[in-house]
């Protein structure tokens, strides 16, 4: 009988632990708060961020680590990024040898550059054979709701990725696989920082063709940084590449993509995340980002402008001559040169 923890019951996380209970595994969901726990079980509904939805007898609501991580065959990490290692930390000593962890976030870690999955290595005893990365176009509300959706999950044991595969793959949640492991990560984690660029220029509104052709070199950044940094670069016209990016920046319900609205209508970046209790990964991952392209000595003039808008507080209509006004470029320039010079 398969076993399911689900650490972090935000938005996501919620999402992904009710997919699997509705499946018929028993799931365990784990909130950092113990009296936000207590009332999530006792309501059977995620009311803060996943409103109208009620849960199965399958899924229970918990605050004890013990609970969620002890002798399950699956853990799935949805934690803010910048929290994942020390929620690793504290769940350690519950965690079986045999259970895969698999992250379902979308960031990279501030100091240490690190991806997700990269910490998770680092703090669970032979990790590479039992982990994995889930990532892809998930706005949660829809995958709630039901509606179809793709996705993938990327492990560097292909048998892993499989396995992870049966069990997430539902009617309405079709999971590809990938060995990609970087790219599938750097994808997901990359595409919010476009996401709120995106945001701006609907807040500005700038129109179509703005949004298009910021989506399309948005791509091509996120594929110099990442091919520099391991990844395959057809990875980026998968799930977790053009797929996230298009459904981010496409969509109101994403939160990076609302923060850019906000900017656009004037407000400022600490007042727009005091707010709220959601999380906006765009805006560190854009920190992390800028130090990753000094690493890598790539361009990423998008990130950089945006940086300056949320850390120097650049009006963002200063911002756009800017970019419209950099030196002409060949269109595959840069991309064609990390990937002769990359490890994808
Ligand atoms: N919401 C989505 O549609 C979606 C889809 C795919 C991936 N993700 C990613 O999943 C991750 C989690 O996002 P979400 O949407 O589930 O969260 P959310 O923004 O809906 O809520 C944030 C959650 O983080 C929790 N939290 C705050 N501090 C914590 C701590 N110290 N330890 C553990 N939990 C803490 C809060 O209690 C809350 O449950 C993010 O990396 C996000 O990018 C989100
Ligand atoms: O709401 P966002 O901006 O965090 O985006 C959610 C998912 O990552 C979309 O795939």
């Amino acid at each position: 009988m398969n076993t399911m923890g689900v650490i972090g019951s935000g938005a996501w996380g919620t999402t992904l632990a009710l997919l699997l209970a509705k499946k018929g595994y028993a799931t365990t969901l784990w909130e950092h708060h113990a009296d936000r726990a207590l009332e999530t079980q006792r309501r059977r509904e995620n009311t803060e961020f996943l409103p109208g939805i009620h849960f199965p007898l399958t899924l229970q609501v918990t605050s004890s680590l013990e609970q969620a991580v002890a002798g399950k065959t699956m853990i799935l990490m949805v934690t803010p990024s910048q929290k994942m290692r020390e929620n690793l930390r504290s769940l350690l000593p519950f965690l079986a040898p045999e259970t895969l962890v698999v992250n379902a976030s979308k960031g990279i870690e501030l100091d240490t550059l690190k991806r997700m999955t990269e910490v998770l290595e680092e703090e669970i005893p032979n990790a590479r054979a039992r982990i994995a990365t889930l990532s892809g176009p998930n706005l949660s509300s829809e995958v709630a709701q039901e509606k179809p959706t793709g996705a993938v999950v990327a492990a560097l044991v292909p048998e892993v990725a499989i396995q992870i595969r049966t069990l997430l793959t539902t009617h309405y949640f079709r999971v590809y696989t990938s060995t990609d492991v970087p790219g599938v990560e750097l994808g997901g984690a990359l595409k919010n920082i476009i996401a709120i660029g995106a945001g701006i220029i609907d807040g500005l509104e700038f129109g179509e063709n703005a949004k298009a052709a910021f989506i399309t070199r948005g791509l091509a950044e996120i594929s110099r940084l990442g091919i520099a940094a391991g990844a395959n670069p057809l990875t980026f016209l998968g799930m977790a590449g053009i797929g996230d990016l298009v459904a981010t920046c496409a969509s109101p319900l994403s939160r990076n993509q609302q923060l850019g609205r906000r900017l656009a209508r004037g407000e400022k970046l600490t007042e727009i995340l005091q707010s709220t209790h959601s999380i906006a990964e765009g805006v560190t991952t854009t920190r992390a980002a800028l130090q990753l392209a000094a690493r890598y000595q790539v361009e990423m003039p998008i990130a950089e402008l945006l940086g300056q808008i949320f850390f120097d507080e650049l009006d963002p209509l200063k911002a756009v001559p800017e970019l419209m006004l950099r030196d002409p470029k060949g269109e595959l320039e840069g991309i064609m040169s990390a990937w002769v010079g990359g490890k994808g």
